[in-house]
């Protein structure tokens, strides 16, 4: 049997499955936590990997792996291959103003839409050179590369061969602000403007190009497996999925994420939507909330109960949760952008100040935020075709009941699974294979929920989601 690996290095950890790279039956898996918090040293990124490897059984007798990641964030590396400073993930919004100053500086968000294919908002790269620039020049002045947690973990089982040696792919380079979907090229002069100079940008992969091949070394004893370009988590995930045109992944991790495959790109300048590219050579224009399932980690903090208590709970209240709202912008927002914002709870009154109801207005908030991101996508003019719902939280049940309701349409839930780093195997087989498209693995069968819509959660919502506090600070 030959096998091959995927890595989903996401926000919380680092998962690993092993897979049969002809019927891309599970073989292994591993994982391992990241540390909390919105800037990390990348090296806890490589022990983690190191840990899930291990979990995973290693992988000396693995021919082809690859790496998806949580995208955009920040990795400054000097002219020895050293990282500068921890990196700034996609989650961290301390570069809204230099967003707020580079939209501005080249004409406003149709400018950028038609360049880049999205709008600059704190998730994104280009945004974050930017603030670097502005407020640590000395480790501005030091960066002689930058690259996306996925390329550097690729480039680290290469065994760090120079950063002239970094790769990436089009789906994680699309969301970076200066590289665009639309000409499959870099903007190195958006690079410039943000940065003041150009440093050494990875090198950009077509879907199935091998990146290398794996080192000996401390991650990997027995080196020589075929590297995968590798690519965002997003598009690995509709990778793993196998998602085709017009299909859309609801994903419900420490983002909230609608995504839709597409053959064309999308431009939006408004920035709801950020166009990006996907693994496979299409598009995959996306929604992206920074509060999804840590809403759920937090009500069930505050309520002091675990999840599955949490979404008893939720289902034990009324649809609408009597009037209850939870604006849950907890970590500020990216979509809509309100990187300053904080949560609020509108709607109390003594019959609504019940746990039931707060955790059902939790589940409604958070998928509410996605309801808008699937009415945004949908607007781009790929018809919808299936909506998947994915990550973390989908392993919630209310999550899973309350959101055809919510969202209006019926949701596909395939069984809990690392989707991501699904889609990474399935490009390490894709590579290996070395075929014009990716293999065909057996699609695990979903669960259909359907409800009957409930229009008026989203109207209760629309009234009041503009109406919270600014952050202290
Ligand atoms: N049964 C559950 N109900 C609700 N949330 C859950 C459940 N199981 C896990 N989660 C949450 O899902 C999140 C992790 O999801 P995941 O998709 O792996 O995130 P990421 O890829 O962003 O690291 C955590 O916040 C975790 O608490
Ligand atoms: O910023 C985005 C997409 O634009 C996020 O989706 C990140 O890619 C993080 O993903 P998760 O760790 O939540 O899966």
């Amino acid at each position: 049997m030959t096998l091959v690996a995927g890595v989903d290095s996401s926000t919380q950890s680092c998962k690993v499955v092993v897979r049969d790279a002809e019927t891309g039956a599970l073989v292994r898996e591993g994982r391992a936590p990241h540390p909390d918090g919105t800037e990390v040293d990348p090296a806890a990124w490589r022990t983690a990997l190191q840990a899930a490897i291990e979990g995973a059984g290693g992988l000396g007798d693995v021919a082809a792996v690859a790496v998806g990641g949580q995208q955009h964030g920040m990795v400054c590396l000097d002219e020895d291959g050293a990282v500068v400073r921890p990196a700034l993930l996609w989650n961290d919004t301390r570069s809204a103003g230099a967003a707020r100053e580079l939209t501005a500086e080249l004409g406003g968000g149709q400018a950028w839409a038609d360049a880049v294919g999205l709008v600059p908002v704190a998730s994104f790269t280009v945004t974050k050179l930017r603030w670097l620039a502005q407020h640590e020049p000395g480790n501005a002045a030091r960066t002689a590369a930058v690259c996306l947690p996925h390329d550097w973990l690729t480039w680290e089982l290469a065994g760090a061969p120079g950063v002239d040696a970094l790769v990436t792919d089009r789906g994680d380079a699309s969301g970076t602000g200066y590289w665009s979907p639309l000409t499959g090229e870099y903007r190195l002069d958006l690079l410039e403007r943000a940065f003041g100079r150009t440093p050494v940008v990875p090198r950009v992969l077509g879907p199935a190009e091998p990146a290398g091949t794996v080192a000996a070394g401390d991650l990997v004893a027995d080196g020589g497996a075929v590297l995968g370009p590798g690519t965002g988590d997003n598009a690995a995930a509709a990778l793993g999925l196998a998602a085709e045109p017009g299909d859309v992944v609801v994903s419900v991790g420490t983002s909230g994420v609608v995504s839709i495959v597409s053959t064309t790109p999308m431009t939006d300048p408004t920035g709801t939507v950020a166009g990006f590219a996907d693994a496979t050579g299409y598009f995959l224009p996306l929604v992206t909330t920074l509060n999804a399932a840590r809403v759920l980690d937090a009500t069930a903090r505050l309520l002091g109960v675990d999840h599955a208590e949490l979404s008893r709970l939720a289902l034990s209240a009324p649809p609408g949760a009597g009037g209850l709202v939870l604006v849950p912008y907890l970590e500020g927002e990216r979509t809509p952008n309100k990187p300053h914002a904080t949560g609020a709870l509108h709607g109390l009154t003594l019959a609504t100040a019940e746990p039931a109801h707060l955790a059902r207005a939790a589940v409604e908030g958070l998928l509410c935020g996605l309801a808008d991101g699937l009415a945004a996508v949908a607007a781009g003019g790929t018809p919808v075709r299936r909506v998947f719902l994915v990550g973390g939280g989908a392993r919630s049940e209310a999550v899973r009941r309350i959101a055809p309701a919510v969202l209006g349409v019926p949701v596909l839930v395939p069984p809990p699974g690392e989707y991501v780093a699904d889609g990474a195997a399935r490009q390490a087989a894709w590579v290996l294979a070395g075929s014009d498209t990716p293999p065909v693995w057996p699609s695990a069968a979903t669960e259909v929920h359907e409800a009957d819509p409930v229009p008026a959660v989203r109207e209760r919502y629309a009234e009041v989601r503009d109406l919270t506090a600014e952050r202290l600070g």
